[in-house]
C-alpha cells in the first residue's frame, strides 16, 4: 500500500513501487550500469566521494577538480544511455511537469557510504522538482533547511519509496546518513541505489 507523507514539503511515498516494479526497474538498470559504469567522482576539494555513480539521460552529473556541473558524456567519451521507460512513467504520474527529466543520476551506496547535507542546485530553472527513488537497503535521509545547518528531520528510505523534492522544499538541504547494508534482499549483492531525476536546462 502507498502511504504518502509530508516533510517539511518533500512529498514521500512510502511503497509507491511493489517488489515486481522494483525487480523490473533493477532489471531496467543493469542495462545502464552496464553501457555507463559506476564510478567514483571526486569533490572540488579532491576528496573522493563515498557514493559510486553514473547517470541516464541527455546529461549525466558529474564532479571533479572543476566543481558540481553536468556532462554530456560518461567519462570513458560514451553518450549516457537512455533514462529507463520506468523510471519516465513515475516522473509523469508524479510530478506533473510538463517536461520530461533530462538526467536520472544514479547512485550506489556500498556498506560504509554516505552522503553529506546539499542543495540540489547545479539546475536552470527550479519550478521543476527533484524525484527521487529508493531501490535495495534502507537508507536514513536527512531534510534540513534552506540555509545550512538548523534543525533537521530523518526517516529511513526503503527499497520502493519515492520522493518528490518540489515547490518551496526545492532547495532544501538534504543527505544520506547511513545505509543499513544487507536489509534487503531486493540487490543480490546489497547495498542501496537511488535515482534522481531532474530537468536540467
Ligand atoms: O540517495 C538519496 O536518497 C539522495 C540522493 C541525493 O540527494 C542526490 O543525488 O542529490
Ligand atoms: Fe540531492
Amino acid at each position: 500500500m502507498v502511504n504518502r507523507i509530508n516533510l517539511r514539503g518533500f512529498d514521500i511515498y512510502k511503497g509507491y513501487l511493489d517488489a515486481a516494479a522494483q525487480a523490473d526497474l533493477i532489471g531496467a538498470l543493469r542495462g545502464v550500469l552496464k553501457a555507463a559504469p559506476l564510478f567514483s567522482p571526486t569533490t572540488r576539494f579532491g576528496k573522493q566521494m563515498s557514493v559510486r555513480m553514473t547517470s541516464a539521460g541527455e546529461y549525466g552529473w558529474y564532479s571533479d577538480a572543476s566543481g558540481y556541473r553536468y556532462e554530456r558524456r560518461h567519462p570513458s567519451g560514451v553518450d549516457w544511455p537512455p533514462i529507463p521507460d520506468q523510471v519516465l512513467q513515475i516522473w509523469r504520474d508524479l510530478t506533473g511537469a510538463h517536461r520530461d527529466p533530462q538526467c536520472c543520476l544514479v547512485n550506489y551506496y556500498g556498506e560504509d557510504a554516505r552522503m553529506g547535507m546539499h542543495q540540489d542546485r547545479d539546475e536552470a530553472d527550479f519550478s521543476y522538482p527533484v524525484l527521487s527513488i529508493s531501490l535495495g537497503d534502507d537508507g536514513l535521509f536527512r531534510i534540513g533547511n534552506e540555509d545550512r545547518g538548523g534543525r533537521t528531520e530523518s526517516l529511513w528510505l526503503a527499497s520502493g519509496d519515492v520522493v518528490v523534492m518540489g515547490g518551496p522544499a526545492r532547495l532544501l538541504h538534504h543527505g544520506v546518513d547511513r545505509i543499513r547494508f544487507g536489509s534487503s534482499r531486493v540487490m543480490p549483492k546489497g547495498g542501496r541505489i537511488n535515482l534522481t531525476c531532474r530537468v536540467v536546462d
